[in-house]
């Protein structure tokens, strides 16, 4: 892992027939020569037993690291720190924001999700080091979200935390890119406009480009 801290976060499609890991070695294909712009995101379905968790974290693991490309886990901390992840993201259904800072010490890379300023402001507090903000737009990949954000939204979070990075996330597709970074997004995380592509590396690469 280098440096900077990577404006485009795959976050993996673990539903039940997809190719997760396929899409996992597109986009870190994609990312050759400038692996610091990528981040992967080990997410699962709640149902998912710690045992598959951890051996799916292993293989994106394996894939990412050799590339220099960062590694994140979704909500399972533990698995987070079996698997050497450079870090993890937490929602309001998992440990608070300090509480994880505190499992996974002072150097991880802590996500956390908020939707509107004043939370924003508190996980920043608590130990944040970045933002995951949405939904942007309307999802396909995830049921149960309060109404979009749009960009204005995401961009009250963003001018809210200042220097830290406000990844936008929900229905967030190459052609929003521009939109939401020029609302204050740093960057964006994606499910579908990888795992609903023909060519996950190219889309990729379409993002990438976008996002620089
Ligand atoms: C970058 C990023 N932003 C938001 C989320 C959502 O996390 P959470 O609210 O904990 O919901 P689940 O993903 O756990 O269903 C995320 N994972 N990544
Ligand atoms: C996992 C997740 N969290 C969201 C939030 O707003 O908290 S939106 C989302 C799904 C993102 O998938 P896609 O890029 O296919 O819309
Ligand atoms: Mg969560």
């Amino acid at each position: 892992m280098g440096s900077a801290f990577p404006r485009l976060h795959v976050i993996t499609d673990a539903r039940p027939g997809r190719d997760a890991l396929g899409v996992v070695a597109a986009a870190v294909a994609a990312a050759t020569g400038t692996p610091d712009t990528l981040a992967v995101q080990v997410r699962v379905e709640d149902d998912v037993t710690d045992r598959a968790a951890y051996e799916f974290g292993l293989a994106v693991a394996r894939i990412c690291r050799p590339a220099g490309v960062m590694v994140l886990v979704n909500d399972r901390l533990d698995v987070a720190v079996a698997v050497d992840a450079d870090g993890a993201h937490v929602g309001a259904d998992d440990l608070p924001v300090a509480a994880a800072r505190g499992v996974l010490g002072p150097a991880a890379v802590l996500g956390a999700t908020c939707r509107e300023p004043v939370s924003a402001r508190a996980a920043v507090a608590a130990g944040a080091t970045y933002l995951g903000v949405g939904p942007a737009f309307q999802t396909s990949t995830k049921a149960g979200l309060p109404a979009p954000l749009g960009a204005p939204g995401i961009g009250a979070v963003a001018g809210a935390v200042e220097s830290t990075p406000v990844i936008a996330i929900g229905g967030v597709d190459v052609d929003a890119v521009g939109e939401l970074r020029a609302a204050g997004a740093y960057g964006v995380a994606v499910v579908g406009a990888l795992a609903h592509s023909a060519n996950p590396q190219a889309a990729t690469s379409a993002l990438l480009k976008a996002l620089a």
